[in-house]
């Protein structure tokens, strides 16, 4: 038995949700391209539950069970108010995902209706939790969803109490778009485990969330504005990546394990980053990540990946840097979740082999003589 390294080309699964073939991206075979200029969120999360597109009828059901949903149980509203104020924002949404179950009733009912409402409910939660913990933290109280809005812009709405602009709205719902689903990576991976135990979709989730938040997959956005702090500035950008290149440091929202050629979603984050950068007259951000990139590509072949740009876009949005891996996780649940009712459609238990590397033939020695 040979061990494969990170799993690094190893197929684990079939699945119909998404498709990365040479570099293009489909969710349930549409271009992720088309999506991104044509689809809502909200579109998106019914294809990638329902395996196509809602007709109008279909997507006004969704829409109103996703407010009916959005309210989030007093309890966890209580809970989320005794976290220390400085606790990570997605050690608090794990936490608070998982703590979502012990207030449903349905929490442990397999049947496939059951978990399908429960997706959708996890989806309508999971923006009004993230939105109320870093309102909570500030010393604020958290504001109720509104009903009949998109989750783009219930998400606004809810972190600052104003209604926001539509500009923000529509870049942040291409963006949810862009990151909703992305074949077997890490987290989906690691909700595809758990729930192959047949474990509850909320268990699923929790763990999905917990893999997110990892600088190498989701923490990698918020890392990025890490960095583009540091660098603080554009003369400032090529002796910085120059020295973390010289002492073969990783540069943040670089990479990829499937994609060599280049991430297909980043293209689209950077022209919102340069939009939103010209409409609000500071084009600093994007024009130190086009440096960056010029270096970087130039130095090691790296091209960007969907978290790159990102940074920029949420950084010019004023959402707070320690949410954008949160606001990851709000468009991630909609594959999480497809794929977790895909893998209790036709379930096995995922339990691979690991090559033994320790030592053999050892005996139990007497404690005295240890
Ligand atoms: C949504 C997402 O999850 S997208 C990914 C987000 N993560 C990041 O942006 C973090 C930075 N990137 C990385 O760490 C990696 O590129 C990953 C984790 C995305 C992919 O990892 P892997 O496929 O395992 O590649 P691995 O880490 O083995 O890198 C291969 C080589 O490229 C180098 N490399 C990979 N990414 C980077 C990077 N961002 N900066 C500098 N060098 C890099 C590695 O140092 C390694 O070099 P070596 O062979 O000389 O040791
Ligand atoms: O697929 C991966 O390894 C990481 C990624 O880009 C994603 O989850 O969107």
């Amino acid at each position: 038995m040979t061990a494969t390294k990170g799993l690094e080309g190893i197929v684990a699964t079939t699945s119909s949700i998404s498709s990365i073939i040479d570099g293009v991206l489909t969710y349930r075979g549409i271009d992720i391209d088309d999506l991104a200029e044509h689809a809502s969120f909200e579109e998106v999360a019914y294809l990638l539950w329902y395996g196509k597109l809602p007709n109008q009828s279909e997507l006004d059901e969704l829409l109103g069970q996703l407010s009916a949903y959005a309210a989030v149980p007093a309890g966890v509203l209580e809970q989320l108010k005794l976290y220390p104020k400085n606790t990570n924002s997605m050690a608090a949404l794990r936490t608070a995902v998982s703590s979502l179950a012990l207030f449903d009733e349905s929490a442990n009912d397999m049947s496939q209706e059951a978990n399908i409402k429960k997706a959708i409910k996890i989806q309508a939660q999971i923006p009004t939790l993230v939105a109320a913990f870093s309102r909570i933290r500030q010393g604020q109280e958290p504001v109720a969803p509104k009903s009949g809005v998109s989750i783009a812009y219930n998400f606004l709405y809810m972190l600052t109490g104003q209604e926001p602009d539509q500009v923000a709205v529509k870049a942040l719902d291409q963006a949810l778009v862009l990151h909703a689903d992305h074949e077997l990576n890490a987290s989906t991976f690691a909700a595809r485990v758990t729930v192959a135990t047949l474990s509850d979709i909320y268990s699923g989730v929790t763990s999905a969330i917990g893999a997110l938040k990892g600088p190498l997959h989701g923490g990698a956005n918020e890392a990025v504005m890490v960095m583009l702090e540091e660098i603080g500035s554009f003369e400032n950008v090529e002796s910085y990546i120059n020295a973390k290149l010289a002492n073969k440091e990783k540069i943040m929202g670089f990479g990829h394990r499937v994609y060599k050629g280049g991430d297909p979603r980043a293209k689209h984050l950077q022209k919102m980053s340069r939009e939103l950068g010209k409409l609000t007259g500071n084009m600093e951000l994007y024009e130190m990540s086009v440096k960056i990139e010029e270096l970087v590509t130039g130095q090691k072949g790296l091209k960007p990946n969907v978290d790159f740009y990102s940074a920029s876009v949420y950084t010019t949005l004023e959402i707070p840097r320690d949410l954008f891996t949160p606001i990851f996780a709000i468009s991630r649940a909609s594959g999480w979740t497809a794929h977790i009712l895909e893998q209790y459609e036709n379930n096995r238990l995922i339990r691979p082999r690991a090559e033994y590397t320790g030592p053999v033939d050892q005996k139990v020695t007497p404690i005295t003589q240890r």
